[in-house]
């Protein structure tokens, strides 16, 4: 059985080492989408998405009408072929299955390719450490979730996963929590200019059927501080998820066992057009947050119309309120942008700093 080897745990493979190198050191400038290695084609293969990763093994959801042999949508568990042990599969990813794909009692498939990603979640264990580490794939939407109060919501925390977002070309949506116990609005205020979507949730009080309309038919990486309530809010929008995932502890993030792996759960979004239901990741035991990978272009992403203007900037501008002739200050000046956009410029140089 030379298929299963005990395999690390994927958050340890430093995704860098293994990428395509032409990806790392050409960045695209238009988008964010890293290639995953195309694998000798299994004609055979069956698609299915990575819902979690639990020391080794995957659970992979095989759609409805994706297995021939099991045409209805079901729950594989697989292990990696060995020639992609050194290949960081992470939840989300869509994945080509062999073998045993029936989901029975004790099978194991085998996952032999990763397809194309649209988009991909990294992080660095610091600042410092340009190694990044695969979080989360085809993510269309990060749900940063914040605590008006207890924990204190901290500015540069937000600033740092819209940072993530960006680079990684998923939108930004952000959730304000415990408004129940401070306003919320002073807070707000450094993200106005962003044109981020803003939910404000109180205990008992959650503005579930608007983070609905968010969700349906999208993927969404729930994303925040511990304490700040992204169980409660997971729990509201994911009453059954235990069933959705096959697998108990994978609702709540409480009482999960030492994996620190990202979960898929299934939302119902009932009679939203984009679609009935949505996928909600959540990430639980992310502790640091470091974005040594990340370069400004990767953050000016978010910034489309002002990555235009600073085309005309002087070479190496930083693009700082101290940077002499920085086109962004001239288009203030002359009214090329408005209120909004120089509020605009002003979260794009906090971002920058
Ligand atoms: N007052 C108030 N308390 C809340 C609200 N949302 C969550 N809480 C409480 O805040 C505490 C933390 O909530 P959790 O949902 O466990 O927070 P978490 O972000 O999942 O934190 P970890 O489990 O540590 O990752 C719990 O005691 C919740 O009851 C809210 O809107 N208002
Ligand atoms: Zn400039």
């Amino acid at each position: 059985m030379s298929w299963l080897p005990p395999d690390d745990e994927d958050e340890d493979v430093p995704y860098g080492e293994y990428a395509d190198h032409t990806v790392r050191t050409r960045p695209n400038p238009k988008a964010n989408k890293p290639r995953t290695k195309r694998r000798p084609e299994h004609t055979d293969a069956v698609i299915g998405t990575i819902t979690g990763v639990d020391r080794g093994r995957y659970s992979v959801l095989v759609a409805a009408g994706a297995d021939p042999e099991t045409p209805k949508e079901h729950e594989v568990t697989a292990a990696r072929a060995r020639e992609l042990r050194k290949t960081s599969i992470v939840t989300g990813d869509r994945v080509q299955l062999v073998g045993d794909t029936s989901g029975g009692e004790g099978s194991l498939s085998r996952i032999v390719g990763i397809e194309d990603r649209t988009t991909l979640l990294r992080r660095s264990a610091d600042d410092s450490d340009r190694v990044e580490r695969v979080m989360v794939a085809n993510a269309d939407q990060m749900l940063i979730v914040v605590a008006a109060a207890d924990p204190e919501p901290r500015v540069r925390l937000v600033d740092r996963y819209l940072v993530a977002a960006y680079d990684a070309g998923i939108q930004p949506l952000l959730c304000i929590t415990k408004v129940d116990l401070a306003d919320p609005e002073p807070f707000l205020e450094h993200f106005a200019g962003l044109e981020v979507p803003v939910f404000r949730s109180a205990m008992g009080d959650e503005p579930l059927a608007a983070i609905q309309d968010a969700l349906a038919g999208q993927t969404t990486v729930f994303v925040g501080h511990s304490g700040v309530g992204k169980s409660t809010l997971i729990n509201a929008l994911v009453p059954d998820a235990d069933r959705a995932t096959g697998h108990v502890n994978m609702v709540t993030g409480r009482g999960r066992h030492t994996s620190s792996s990202s979960v898929a759960l299934r939302a119902q979004t009932p009679g939203r057009e984009r679609g009935e239901t949505g996928w909600v990741i959540d990430t639980p035991g992310v502790r640091s947050f470091g974005l040594g990978h990340v370069t400004s272009d990767g953050i000016l992403r978010g910034f489309t119309e002002l990555a235009a203007l600073i085309e005309a900037c002087p070479r190496g501008c930083s693009h700082q309120d101290d940077a002499p002739d920085c086109e962004l200050d001239a288009a203030i000046a002359d009214g090329r942008l408005d209120a909004t956009g120089a509020s605009r410029v002003e979260s794009l140089r906090r971002l920058l700093k």
